[in-house]
């Protein structure tokens, strides 16, 4: 008796240190401790006294940020209030000139032109507009969003591709062209897209600005399915009925600057 107690005893300690280093290694190999205190513990955007500036105009001042892997956040604000520059600086469309920057391990401020496909692999951003390309079908947007990020072997490639439509439903419209499919349907493949290289982070740019209130919703509840796999998602809407109707951490974009708006409940 005693000695099957050592056994168990002498198991769970192998077991627990072998999940030690795993984690150690990578959060995605661990075995069956909570990982999620790990996972959610790690910062992927942290800002400091960050300038963000369109050209030699100073948009948004001394933002101070810190987000959380598996953190879902919108960002509202009214037009020309600095919501895209902000994203752009995350993507690094626009440089960090001032303040201290880290996004999914890298110094924004640090950053070197080669750098940026890299950066860009390691996040996901999806457009108001989509951005597929339209002399292509679908398969052949993502062939060629895999090719520009790295990707070389074909057979890895296919299986990449009909992995992420298939998480989006978009499987049986692999060979259509965009023009043939609903701005929902478009957006779908947008999402798919940026999903093709696991990203931590997804930056989505008003993702629901060109849909119908039923189809935003359902592309919503598609990118809260991808957040609920972990990922961490950070959404510039104006979509106030979504807000309401899925609720999350908000961040307010105005008068020049970005701040926790607190969601008062109905009494
Ligand atoms: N390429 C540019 N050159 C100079 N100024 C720009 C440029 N793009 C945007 N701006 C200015 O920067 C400010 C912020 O613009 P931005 O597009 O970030 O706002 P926004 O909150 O995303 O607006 P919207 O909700 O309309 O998309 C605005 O005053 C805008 O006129």
């Amino acid at each position: 008796m005693y000695s099957l107690i050592f056994k168990i005893i002498e198991i769970i300690i192998l077991l627990v240190s072998l999940e030690y280093k795993l984690i150690r290694k990578s959060c995605k190999l661990s075995l069956f401790l909570p990982k999620i205190w790990f996972v959610m513990s790690k910062t992927v955007l942290s800002l400091q006294g960050v300038d963000i500036y369109q050209n030699n105009h100073k948009v948004l001042s001394n933002l101070n940020l810190e987000v959380k892997n598996g953190e879902f956040i919108y960002i509202i604000g009214k037009t020309g209030a600095g919501k895209s520059s902000f994203m752009k600086t995350l993507y690094a469309d626009l440089p960090l000139l001032t303040g201290q920057g880290n996004i999914v391990d890298y110094d924004l401020g640090k950053l070197k032109e080669k750098d940026i496909p890299y950066l860009r692999r390691s996040l996901g951003v999806v457009f108001q507009d989509f951005k597929l390309l339209p002399d292509r079908t679908i398969y052949g947007n993502l062939h060629f969003a895999l090719r520009a990020t790295g990707w070389a072997e074909k057979k890895a490639m296919d299986r990449k591709i009909e992995e992420v439509l298939d998480k989006v439903s978009m499987l049986p419209h692999i060979q259509k062209m965009p023009h043939q499919l609903s701005g929902g349907e478009q957006q779908r493949v947008a999402i798919a897209r940026a999903l093709l290289n696991d990203p931590d982070l997804i930056l989505a740019d008003e993702p629901t600005g060109n849909l119908d209130p039923q189809t935003s919703a359902e592309v919503m509840e598609l990118l809260l399915k991808i957040n609920e796999s972990g990922r961490t998602i950070i959404m510039v809407t104006h979509d106030y009925a979504l807000l309401l109707k899925y609720p999350a951490k908000t961040l307010k974009c105005d008068d020049g600057t970005i701040f926790e708006v607190v969601h008062r409940t109905a009494q």
